[in-house]
C-alpha cells in the first residue's frame, strides 16, 4: 500500500569549504519514500550517502534544496534544527553501525529511557519497551547488560530503541556491518517487518551485498549525485549483487 511519501527530499545540495576548495558533498539529490517502503542508499565511500542521512535526518540543514517529511517542509538553507528536536523524535528513528547502548543500563532499560525522556512514566515505558524487545525477538534477553548480548542482540536493542516512538521514518547507517551474514540479514528482515507493520518507511546506508534482496529499491550515489535507481528485477537481483558474484566467480 503506498500513501503520501513519508520523506521527500528535494534538490539537496551539502557543500562544505575546505580552504580554497568546495567539497561537493551532495550535489543535487532528490528522491522520496513511501510509507511501507525499505530502500537501499549505495554508493561508494565519499560518495555521500551519511551526508544525506545527515540531511535526511534533520540533523544538518543543507546548503540548499528542501527535506519535506510527511508533505510538511521541515529543512532547507539555514533551517534551525536546535527548534526541530521534538519533531525529529517523534518522527525519526535512527540506527548506526554501532548499537551505542548505555552500558549500565539493561536491555529493556536502554529501550524504556527513549520512552522516559518523551515524559511517558516509568511503568508504561518499560512495558512498551519489554513489547518492542519481543517484537525483536529479544525476550528471554531483556534484563541482560549490553556487554552480555551477542552483536546482533545489540543491534536489535538498537533497533528497538528507534522503535521506541513510533517513528514514521527510519534512517539506518550501515547498520549490518559489524555483523555476520545471517544476523545482518536478521536486522535488515526487522526493517521490512516494521516497515510493513506499522507503514514506516526505511532508509538504509550499506555497503553489504549480502542485504541487497531484501530492499524495494536501491539509490547509488556518486560524488554526492544520484547515478542509479533500481527497483529489484523480477529475478530478485540487482546490479550490484550480479557485480558482487561475477567478482566472486572470477576470484
Ligand atoms: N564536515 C565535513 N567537512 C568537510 N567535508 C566533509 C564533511 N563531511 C563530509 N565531508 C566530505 O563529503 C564527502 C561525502 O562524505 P560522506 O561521509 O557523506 O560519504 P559516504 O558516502 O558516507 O562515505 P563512507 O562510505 O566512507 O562513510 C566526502 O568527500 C567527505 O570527505
Amino acid at each position: 500500500m503506498k500513501g503520501e511519501p513519508v520523506l521527500r527530499v528535494r534538490d539537496a545540495r551539502r557543500h562544505y569549504v575546505s580552504g580554497d576548495s568546495v567539497v561537493r558533498a551532495l550535489d543535487g539529490v532528490s528522491f522520496e519514500i513511501n510509507p511501507g517502503e525499505v530502500v537501499g542508499i549505495l554508493g561508494p565511500s565519499g560518495s555521500g550517502k551519511s551526508t544525506l542521512l545527515l540531511i535526511a535526518g534533520l540533523l544538518e540543514p543543507p546548503t540548499a534544496g528542501e527535506v519535506f517529511i510527511r508533505d510538511r517542509c521541515v529543512s532547507s538553507v539555514g533551517a534551525d534544527l536546535d527548534s526541530l528536536r521534538d519533531f525529529r523524535r517523534d518522527n525519526i528513528g535512527f540506527v548506526f553501525q554501532k548499537a551505542n547502548l548505555i552500558p549500565f543500563l539493561s536491555a529493556v532499560e536502554n529501550v524504556a529511557l527513549a520512552l522516559e525522556i518523551d515524559d511517558v512514566p516509568s511503568r508504561p515505558a518499560r512495558a512498551y519497551a519489554e513489547h518492542l524487545l519481543e517484537s525483536v525477538d529479544l525476550a528471554h534477553r531483556i534484563d541482560n547488560l549490553p556487554t552480555r548480548l551477542s552483536g546482533g542482540e545489540q543491534q536489535r536493542v538498537a533497533v528497538a530503541r528507534a522503535l521506541a516512538n513510533d517513528p514514521a521514518l527510519i534512517l539506518a547507517d550501515e547498520p549490518t556491518a559489524a555483523l555476520d551474514s545471517v544476523r545482518g540479514r536478521q536486522v535488515i528482515g526487522l526493517f521490512r517487518q516494521i516497515a510493513d507493520t506499522r507503514q514506516a518507511a526505511v532508509a538504509v546506508v550499506t555497503h553489504d551485498p549480502r542485504v541487497l534482496d531484501l530492499f524495494d529499491r536501491t539509490i547509488e550515489l556518486r560524488d554526492g549525485r544520484i547515478v542509479a535507481e533500481k527497483p529489484l528485477s523480477a529475478d530478485g537481483n540487482n546490479s550490484l549483487q550480479n557485480a558482487t558474484a561475477a567478482q566472486d566467480r572470477s576470484q
